[in-house]
């Protein structure tokens, strides 16, 4: 298997180099050459196996050889050891036709540790190997600070900097990124947006010195390594879900914001997944939806929202889907993505729209819908939606057609968001690690949205910290 930049630019690397380089030394992002098809009879006996036999299969394809088979499963295993629950991500029938997936088994509570704690430990794997000491930037909106971080801290070789959006993350994400005391953990709170911080670690990594002297590497879904763990819950979902009501296909809800996780269910799709639709649920920062609607890919007004997470409005893996949409045409991502760039704005014809809308459904959740949907929900079912999986919710319950079945993505733990869940009216407990966190010192610098200052303290970070391998 090799991988190839959307922008055409780098091709024919393998999987390690793929995770290495992150993003795409040409700006674009990375694809796998040929998307590997899954047999139907080897879907039938995919269904019967435990999420890590399963995660093994899925990755497998991938890594293609790269990594002995011993060590990938010894890799998939200690990744998943640290959840809480047997099943990893476990499905619940909530009503007749909608099941949820619960993401939130993991160390931070959140979606992202099912693929952060496999590439925290592929990291690890590799610093190992080859001796090379590994120095993440990421952004955050804040799920995946929190748990990039608690996937590498301690691992030799590692240091780690995350930009998060100063004031924009509930108190409980923040906490989790900021109270962990390990220098080489470096938290930037930026006066700006995610989509600041993401503009920001992407201008610096296609500063290719400034990467290449810093050994610099991606934790955000711009490494395909994230997308593929991704994926895996898809075809899990999907095997109990088929087991427990016969459809043959399945449509999935997901919460939405850089557009990753929902991309992978996408490529599940594309492996030969039964998926039906995709439903896009986005907040207030409606771009995507604005998109699937009228073919008309523009940021909008910035809007803090009671899902902060998805505040977000250039998705960065919108540009993934589009390679694909035009026909897997390198030259044409670039000319749109120029275009992005100078223009502010994608437009697509009618043709592709069509297609768009075969792939798609989309919903925008209002504030008030949000609360009204975990506060409808809870008190029918006694079941608490955080704000992210409330909107996946809500955007079910307005695009999933009669009859079909889907699965409502669950983002993250309620007590992730309590903001949003106290204006709900509703008390919830503190699981005891969250609980935990409210006494600890927090460690973060405020820093302006700047590369210039943000690469001095990366700079000095490296200097001054010392790691071992
Ligand atoms: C809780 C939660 N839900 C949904 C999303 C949106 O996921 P994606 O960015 O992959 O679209 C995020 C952030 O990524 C998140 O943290
Ligand atoms: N919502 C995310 C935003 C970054 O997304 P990623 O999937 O690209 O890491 C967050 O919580 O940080």
């Amino acid at each position: 298997m090799k991988y190839i930049s959307t922008r055409g630019n780098v091709t024919d690397i393998g999987f390690i180099d793929s995770v290495m380089m992150g993003l795409a030394n040409d700006g674009g992002l990375l694809v796998p050459e040929k998307i590997p098809q899954i047999p139907e009879e080897k879907l039938q006996a995919m269904s019967k196996l435990s999420y890590q036999e399963l995660a093994y299969e899925i990755i497998s394809y991938y890594v293609d050889g790269e990594i002995p088979e011993n060590d990938l499963k010894d890799l998939i295993q200690k990744s998943y050891a640290t959840f809480r629950h047997p099943e990893v991500t476990p499905v619940q029938k909530v009503k007749d036709n909608m099941f949820v997936l619960e993401l939130f088994h993991g160390p931070t509570f959140a979606f992202k540790d099912v693929a952060l704690q496999f590439l925290g430990n592929l990291y690890s794997y590799i610093a190992k190997k080859t001796g090379e000491t590994i120095n993440i930037l990421g952004a955050t909106s804040g799920d995946t600070g929190a748990s990039a971080i608690e996937g590498v801290r301690g691992k030799e070789g590692i240091r780690i900097c995350i930009l998060h959006p100063h004031g924009r993350v509930s108190k409980v994400q923040e906490l989790q990124m900021t109270t962990v005391n390990d220098e080489t953990v470096l938290n930037l709170a930026i006066k700006g947006t995610f989509d600041d911080g993401q503009r920001i670690i992407k201008e610096i990594f296609a500063d290719l010195e400034f990467k290449n002297k810093y050994h610099l590497r991606a934790i955000n879904s711009i490494n395909f390594a994230r997308i593929l763990a991704q994926t895996v819950y898809y075809f899990y979902a999907y095997f109990q879900v088929a087991k427990e009501t016969g459809a043959k296909t399945v449509n999935f809800s997901v919460p939405t914001g850089n557009f990753g996780d929902i991309f992978a269910g996408f490529l599940a799709k594309k492996m030969g997944l039964p998926v039906g639709k995709l439903i896009v649920a986005t907040n207030e920062n409606n771009i995507l939806e604005r998109f699937i609607e009228e073919g008309v890919y523009q940021p909008g007004e910035f809007h803090s929202t009671y899902s902060p997470s998805m505040d977000i409005q250039v998705a960065s893996n919108f540009e993934r889907y589009l390679y694909y949409l035009l026909g897997e045409n390198p030259k044409a991502v670039s000319d749109l993505m120029k275009q992005f760039k100078t223009e502010g704005k994608i437009v697509v014809g009618e043709e592709l729209l069509g297609q768009v809308k075969e792939d798609y459904a989309a919903y925008g959740v209002s504030g008030k819908e949000c609360l009204q949907t975990i506060k409808s929900y809870y008190g029918e079912s006694g079941y608490l939606l955080d704000p992210h999986t409330s909107c996946g919710v809500a955007a079910f319950e307005q695009r999933n057609h009669t009859g079909e079945v889907c699965v409502t993505l669950s983002t993250a733990h309620p007590a992730k968001f309590n903001e949003s869940i106290a204006l709900c009216d509703i008390e919830q407990e503190y699981p005891e690690q969250i609980h935990q966190l409210f006494d600890r010192p927090q460690y973060l610098e405020v820093v302006e949205a700047d590369n210039e200052e943000i690469s001095q303290k990366l700079e000095e970070h490296f200097r001054s910290t010392s790691v071992s391998i």
